[in-house]
């Protein structure tokens, strides 16, 4: 066994498969933060005794505070009587097998237990990176790549499922590039194809009917700033080489001008689309693709996660003016459930659900006494419900595609995406 402080380094060392397991602890958080143990084999004991495999220093944990009992590519954790109690995915354990890479908090101290050759260079110390929570091993790789590669000016593809937290990060790209313009969001899927060059580019007062004046497009708006570019698989084909022109040279016209302007600003695109399969298909040019694809981040989903659901749940249930710490029978809800969703999912379920009370998917979450329900909230309820179970059974009925689903129901493609959205149903990569 061996004790080193690392934080930043890179720790690499090759697990025999035939020797006896191989685990790393990591303090992730607390006292001891960055002290780590590589342990083989059998059974260690982590406390503040000095004859612990992993010795810590901080007095909310216990003398002797829990045994981990390595089983190869699991951990049994067992509390040892502690005095503040050991936690795993927010909940008081005894005894709980957890796989590698899982996290347990031991007082104040948060845990990780690693597989011995997993590569430990670049996880942030952060649990919080302007407004976007995270303490799992994926979210604090994540932040530590945001941290780095915010202040540099490239372009940046966040790619990731709905509801990932993708816009999140781009905010925090930008709160942490130090430029003096502002970011500027730009959804490519929620304006008429139509339309779309004049509100990217601006347009001069009688470029077309209804220009009733020069309007500057987003671009310029994002001058010395950030452009954020949601959902660019949907940027039509024809708008995509006057666009890469413009992150090639900065120059551009606004609809009906002949005059060229200037702007200066760091692209963030993101999508929950496969760029690649877009490429084959024609719909989305490789020499865009490859300037958008400087550096591409991944944003993890939910269910990869897990280890964030009590931190989001209860930041929800705070913002919603509730302060609850969650039962362990609604974390393990919260926990056993896929969130196809993903963070924007978790949120809905965590608002319906103090809005609802016990009619609501998890009634654990619920207020105790049930809420009062005036005629315009109980309206809403109803209201919600019944989209919600309509939406569903038309996704149902289309075998997952929203475009039959939203044709069927005699509604526009994009009000109903904007439902799916609402109620965390948007189907996930290569849904239509
Ligand atoms: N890590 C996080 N911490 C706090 N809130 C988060 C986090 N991730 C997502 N959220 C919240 O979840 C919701 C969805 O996030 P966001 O819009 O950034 O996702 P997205 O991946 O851009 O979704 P889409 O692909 O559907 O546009 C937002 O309300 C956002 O504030």
């Amino acid at each position: 066994m061996s004790v080193s402080p690392p934080r930043t380094s890179p720790i690499t060392e090759k697990t025999d498969p035939d020797g006896p397991p191989r685990v790393r602890l990591l303090v992730l958080e607390g006292p001891d933060r960055g002290r780590s143990a590589l342990v083989e084999g059998g059974t260690v004991v982590v406390g503040t005794l000095p004859d612990c495999q992993l010795v810590l220093t901080d007095d909310t944990v216990s003398r002797q505070h829990v045994s981990l009992e390595l089983l190869g590519p699991r951990v049994r954790v067992r509390d040892l009587k502690s005095r503040n109690g050991t936690r795993y995915l927010g909940a008081r354990v005894e005894v709980v097998e957890v796989p590698l890479g899982a996290i347990v908090s031991l007082g104040k101290t948060r845990l990780a237990l690693l597989p011995a050759d997993a590569a430990l260079e670049r996880l942030s110390e952060q649990t919080e990176l302007a407004g976007l929570l995270g303490r799992s091993l994926a979210m604090r790789r994540l932040f530590a790549e945001v941290e780095r590669v915010a202040p540099v000016d490239i372009s940046v593809l966040i790619q990731g499922e709905t509801g990932t937290g993708k816009e999140g990060i781009a905010r925090a790209l930008h709160a942490l590039s130090g430029k003096t313009g502002a970011l500027r969001a730009f959804d490519c899927g929620a304006v008429p194809a139509s339309l779309l060059p004049g509100v990217l580019f601006g347009h001069a007062r009688g470029a077309f009917t209804g220009a009733v004046a020069d309007t500057p497009g987003a671009i310029e708006a994002a001058h010395e700033g950030t452009l954020f570019l949601d959902e660019v698989a949907e940027l039509p084909l024809e708008v995509q080489p006057t666009f890469l022109r413009v992150l090639e040279t900065g120059r551009f016209c606004r609809l009906g001008e002949t005059r060229e302007r200037h702007v200066r600003f760091r692209l963030v695109a993101a999508t929950h689309r496969d760029l690649t399969a877009a490429m084959k298909k024609g719909t989305f040019r490789p020499d865009l693709y490859h300037r958008l694809a400087s550096l591409v981040l991944h944003a993890p989903p939910l269910r990869e996660r897990l280890d964030d659901i009590p931190l989001l749940a209860e930041h929800f249930a705070r913002s919603f003016g509730a302060s609850l710490p969650l039962s362990p029978a609604s974390l393990a809800t919260l926990t056993a459930y896929h969130w196809p969703g993903n963070v924007r999912e978790l949120r809905n379920a965590v608002e319906r659900t103090l809005t609802l009370g016990a009619n609501a998917a998890l009634p654990e979450l619920a207020p105790p006494d049930g809420a009062k329900e005036d005629f315009h909230a109980a309206r809403e309820r109803v209201l919600l419900v019944f989209e919600r179970s309509y939406l569903e059974a038309q996704l149902a009925r289309h075998r997952g595609s929203a475009s039959a689903a939203a044709r069927d129901a005699g509604l526009a493609r994009s009000y109903f995406y904007r439902l799916l959205k609402t109620h965390g149903l948007l189907p996930g990569r290569g849904g239509s």
